[in-house]
């Protein structure tokens, strides 16, 4: 038997997987699935159920957190940065292009990472950000100053450009192909780095697509004011008609050569005045569609399991497939993730060996297994011990354990390495890690504090120069922010977002490793399986943090000020804002909130106090005009939520009350 597909599942089953992988995706920074087959679940979903508010909710706003670094300075969209609809078959392509008249733009779909860029009256670059939650996006302005051939200064006055900055495969395939996974995810981490002088070591570079402050009639002439003022652009196609889907297949047969990763093609409504007639949802705007790259799958015989064991004990499953051609590589090893996602693939009667499987590359990179064709015969068989250490394994939640891992020389070495990574102690790579271990050295990510340079020299390959910077190191982090101590731990769910919310509430470590797991789910983002998994892991390793701690002094982050404004009604107030105003920008309006201690989340919570428009936007609100914000708003109103909707003069009344 196969194993189910999105489309055998009913709306709300549908509705809760987009979530959750929409979730994993942009707040884990784990996602469990291809992105092809996260666009083909939202796709079942569209079309059984097409007016489902879900599809709205899709990216990081729809995660419903403040997918972005809580401490980044940001900067607001306005208008926002929208996804792009989506279309599989040539069917919803000119479905599509019916609407309009006259012809589109067509280029290629860059998978990078979306970014803005501000340039002052004077033309200079002033500001950076990356498109973030699509209306909110944190500032990286350094960073985006050492992309490749992107204009610092250009002969216009106060424009904004937007595009996507990558990384082109030739950089990827130099540098970076033996240790990552993609081009996407590691622009993504270059555009973030706390020093921007490493960005360059990147050779990141931008397409530029959008261009705000000036106007025009058509996109062909934005395409062409974008490459005189100096950016590089995409190929572009002007074309009609039988061309449309001609273009798509030129573009699709190329896609190998064209030097940088594409998932698509985009296609927009040439004339403006038509974009304007189109206008936008909340999500994508309707003028523009991306025509989605099927992506190189590939057909093989699932033949082997093999297990590897992770830093955290966790015991994960590798495929082991006949030799099959994808994206031009041979693949032969796919990853299935965990125990869990394993048994998902095969269904009902569970994963054999001898399956007829369907393998795609994620993004045209990693492999990976999408689903199961024809069942095979010999059951996958679950290791009752760790391949490594042979302790005793059991399932805990989605992931097969080793009991003892604390004993288990694999799980040992990447638990040290996973610490020197989040910790930002240079220089241990593996193999140095894997003589330390074995020479007894460091056995515990403790014992890196106690090393000494005479002992780092007895191992091959380190001299004394090296043997010296690597203690300097070591020292240097003796000192650290709390979030990264936390990260360091290696626990399970204590990931980046959720050290911050920890570093951020707390503001000592034996405050955090007090914290009682059913009020930390009752935090915004956190919920039971995390807050579980959290406090149960900071207990568990007590003994570790204690010894740690011996040697550690944790910096954390400054408490926020007292309110600058004292009394005023908006203090301890959440206050999010919809739309544009007319007496200030959104960021003004943010900053007043601040100063008089409330705060401006990023989406519409649960717990939000005003939903703050312009007054224009607030007559249509009560002509009876529902954004998707109002919408969620409602909604939660009608959970027993405590949101009020105003306008403009409301706000400006209740900010002067402060001021008194
Ligand atoms: N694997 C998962 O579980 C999972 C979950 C959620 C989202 N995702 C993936 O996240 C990705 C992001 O989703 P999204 O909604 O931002 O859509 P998207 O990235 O597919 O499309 C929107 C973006 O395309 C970019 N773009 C690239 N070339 C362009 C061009 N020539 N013209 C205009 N825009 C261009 C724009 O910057 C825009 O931000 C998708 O690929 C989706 O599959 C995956």
């Amino acid at each position: 038997m196969s194993a189910p597909t999105w489309e055998d599942l009913s709306i709300e089953e549908l509705e809760e997987q987009v979530r959750y992988h929409n979730r994993k995706y942009w707040v884990d920074d784990a996602p469990e699935i291809s992105d092809e087959s996260f666009d083909r679940l939202v796709e079942a979903l569209r079309r059984k159920a097409p007016s489902s508010e879900v599809l709205d909710q899709i990216g990081p706003a729809g995660a419903d957190v403040d997918a972005i670094d809580p401490n980044a300075e940001k900067l607001t969209h306005d208008p926002p940065m929208l996804s792009l609809d989506k279309a599989y078959d040539e069917a919803t392509l000119l479905k599509w292009y019916e609407k309009f008249e006259g012809d589109v733009v067509v280029t290629p779909k860059v998978d990078g990472v979306a970014g803005c860029f501000r340039y002052d009256a004077q033309g200079r670059l002033s500001v950076a950000a990356t498109r973030g939650t699509g209306t909110v996006g944190e500032v990286i302005t350094e960073q985006v100053k050492r992309i490749k051939k992107l204009p610092l200064k250009v002969d216009a006055s106060s424009i904004e450009v937007r595009g996507e900055a990558y990384m082109p495969v030739e950089v990827f395939e130099r540098k970076f192909k033996h240790d990552y996974a993609s081009p996407r995810n590691l622009t993504a981490g270059a555009l973030k780095l706390k020093d921007p002088e490493k960005t360059a070591d990147y050779e990141l570079r931008f397409f530029a697509f959008d261009l705000l402050g000036e106007t025009f009639e058509s996109e062909a002439e934005k395409m062409a004011r974008l490459k005189a003022l100096g950016f590089e652009t995409p190929e572009t196609f002007q074309v009609s008609d039988e061309a449309i889907q001609a273009t798509y297949d030129d573009i699709s047969k190329r896609r190998g050569q064209l030097g940088y990763e594409t998932d698509g093609v985009v296609y927009k409504a040439n004339s403006i005045a038509e974009q304007k007639r189109l206008g936008s949802t909340a999500h994508h705007p309707r003028w523009a569609i991306a025509y989605k790259f099927q992506g190189d799958a590939g057909e093989s015989v699932l033949r082997d399991v093999v297990w590897n064991v992770s830093r955290t004990g966790a015991i994960n499953p590798v495929g082991i497939v006949d030799p099959v051609v994808l994206s031009g590589a041979t693949v032969t090893r796919v990853s299935l993730h965990n125990l869990a996602i394993m048994e998902h693939l095969g269904g009902e009667e569970g994963l054999k060996l001898g399956s007829k499987v369907l393998m795609m590359r994620r993004g045209g990179v990693i492999p990976n297994l999408e689903r199961v064709l024809e069942g095979g015969d010999e059951p996958v068989a679950i290791p009752s011990a760790c391949p490594e250490c042979g302790a005793p394994t059991e399932r805990q939640n989605d992931v097969l354990m080793a009991n003892h891992s604390e004993n288990c020389r694999a799980a040992k070495i990447r638990q040290i390495e996973h610490f020197v990574s989040r910790m930002e102690i240079k220089g241990f790579g593996p193999k140095l890690l894997e003589q330390l271990y074995d020479a007894e050295l460091v056995t515990s990510p403790v014992d890196l504090f106690t090393l000494s340079a005479s002992e780092l020299m007895g191992l091959k390959r380190v001299g004394e120069i090296l043997a010296n910077k690597l203690i300097e190191r070591i020292g240097g982090r003796k000192e650290v922010e709390v979030e990264k101590f936390l990260q360091a731990l290696g626990i399970h769910e204590l990931g980046k977002h959720v050290s911050a919310i920890l570093a951020e509430r707390y503001d000592s470590m034996e405050a955090i490793r007090a914290v009682e797991a059913e009020a930390f789910a009752e935090v915004h983002t956190i919920g039971e399986v995390i807050a579980e998994s959290v406090t149960r892991g900071l207990q568990e390793n007590a003994e570790l943090i204690d010894d740690l701690l011996e040697h550690i002094t944790l910096v954390f982050p400054t408490p926020r000020e007292a309110p600058a404004v004292e009394g005023s009604p908006l203090a301890g107030k959440r206050v999010l804002f919809t739309g544009a105003m007319e007496s200030m920008t959104r960021k003004d309006a943010q900053a007043e909130v601040e100063k008089r201690g409330g705060d401006c989340p990023s989406s519409v919570v649960k717990d939000l106090d005003y939903l703050v428009m312009g007054d224009a936007d607030m007559e249509r609100f009560e002509g009876g005009w529902r954004s998707s914000k109002l919408k969620k708003a409602e909604k939660f109103n009608a959970e027993g939520g405590n949101i009020a909707i105003i306008g403009e003069s409301t706000f400006l009344k209740l900010l002067e009350e402060g001021e008194g």
